[in-house]
């Protein structure tokens, strides 16, 4: 073989060991295409390393690296080489590139950066192609503590930034947590408790008084002839009004109390602390609330009928709602626009 042939041999393969190299670039860090970088390997590849360990041997533990690398950080990468990759060809089927490089990229939504790594890649020439025969990756020696074979000064510093990540994501769990709860136990009408918060609440109360031994009362309202304002008006106008109503109630009670939407024009009021006398007294004044109000949209005055009831002691939640809808009913039946306590 003359000198000439010789050099142009060597410039050839040099040429194309640099294609090789940037087309490793592209797949593996601007691509992060799994398929595309293992193709650049040689099935006969002896290791990819990085830090001061060998951390796979094989075909198949290379490509595990690979594609864990990918799938944990799927976001392109960019690279700036710090000067033109240095190459060698060792023989006409194996050569070197050595790189420095700087690399940027964001995981989980943070950027994250390394400067001066340096890569050192063997080329085997196989089918006309060169591979990839072994890999090494060197992370920058400044960010190493003494005695450490991982740079865990920066682990440590990504370590915070992603703990600062999770306590956000937790917050905005936490605050989405909150806002269901709050959604499920609202009625979407009027803003007030639903059901649902209204059982759990009784519970409580309930339990609270039968181990403190003090009284809790309800108070059971319904709208006088509501079906005539949808009829006359509108089912549009009736939801007006069962909004305009609940305002008026709940500045009517007090703020220990809890006032909830018990059902179509049924609003309930549990009143903790409160004797079956003067939770009486309350919804009378919650009586001449609702008649003396003026409901926009509306020409006539409203009236509304109330049960009352106490607790006794032992009664279940069930036998206490019985018996305060049993006083709202005979309210109904006695004329309405009235207060009937329960027996
Ligand atoms: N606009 C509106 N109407 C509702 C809503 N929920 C229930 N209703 C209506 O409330 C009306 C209740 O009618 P009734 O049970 O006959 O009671 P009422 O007309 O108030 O008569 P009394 O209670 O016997 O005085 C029905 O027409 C229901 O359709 C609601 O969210 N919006």
């Amino acid at each position: 073989m003359s000198p000439i042939t010789s050099t142009n041999t060597t410039a050839t393969a040099t040429e194309a060991i640099e294609q090789a190299f940037q087309c490793y670039l592209n797949v593996y860090f601007t691509q992060r295409d799994l398929t595309g970088t293992l193709a650049r390997l040689s099935p006969t590849i002896t290791g990819f390393g990085t830090g001061r360990d060998e951390t796979a041997m094989t075909f198949a533990a290379v490509s595990q690296l690979y594609r864990r690398d990918i799938e944990q950080a799927p976001n392109p990468i960019t690279y700036r080489l710090r000067r033109p990759p240095h190459i060698q060809v060792v023989s006409p089927d194996l050569g070197l590139v050595s790189a420095e490089l700087d690399l940027h990229t964001m995981v989980l939504d943070q950027a994250v950066s390394f400067q001066h790594l340096r890569l050192s890649l063997v080329f085997v020439q196989r089918d006309n192609d060169w591979l990839i025969e072994h890999m090494h990756l060197s992370l920058p020696t400044q960010a190493h503590g003494e005695d450490e074979a991982y740079p865990l000064k920066e682990l440590e510093a990504r370590n915070q930034v992603l703990e600062r990540l999770v306590n956000k994501k937790t917050q905005e769990l936490q605050q989405a947590l909150t806002e269901i709860a709050r959604i499920a136990t609202t009625d979407t009408l009027t803003g007030l408790s639903n059901r649902l918060k209204i059982d759990a609440y009784l519970d409580t109360a309930i339990q609270r008084a039968q181990d403190a031994a003090y009284p809790l009362s309800l108070i059971l309202l319904d709208l006088d002839h509501f079906k005539r304002i949808n009829d006359t008006y509108g089912h549009l106008q009736g939801d007006r009004v069962l909004v305009e109503l609940s305002g008026l109630l709940s500045a009517t009670i007090r703020a220990t109390d809890l006032l909830g939407r018990w059902g179509g024009e049924e609003f309930l009021v549990i009143c903790p602390g409160m004797t079956l006398e003067a939770a009486v007294e309350r919804a009378e004044q919650l009586r001449a609330a609702v008649r003396a109000h003026v409901f926009p949209g509306l020409e006539q005055p409203q009236t509304a009928s109330l049960g009352v009831a106490s607790y006794r002691v032992g009664e279940s939640r069930e036998a206490l709602l019985t018996r305060v809808d049993a006083a709202l009913y005979r309210a109904k039946l006695d004329g309405r626009d009235r207060v009937v306590q329960a027996l």
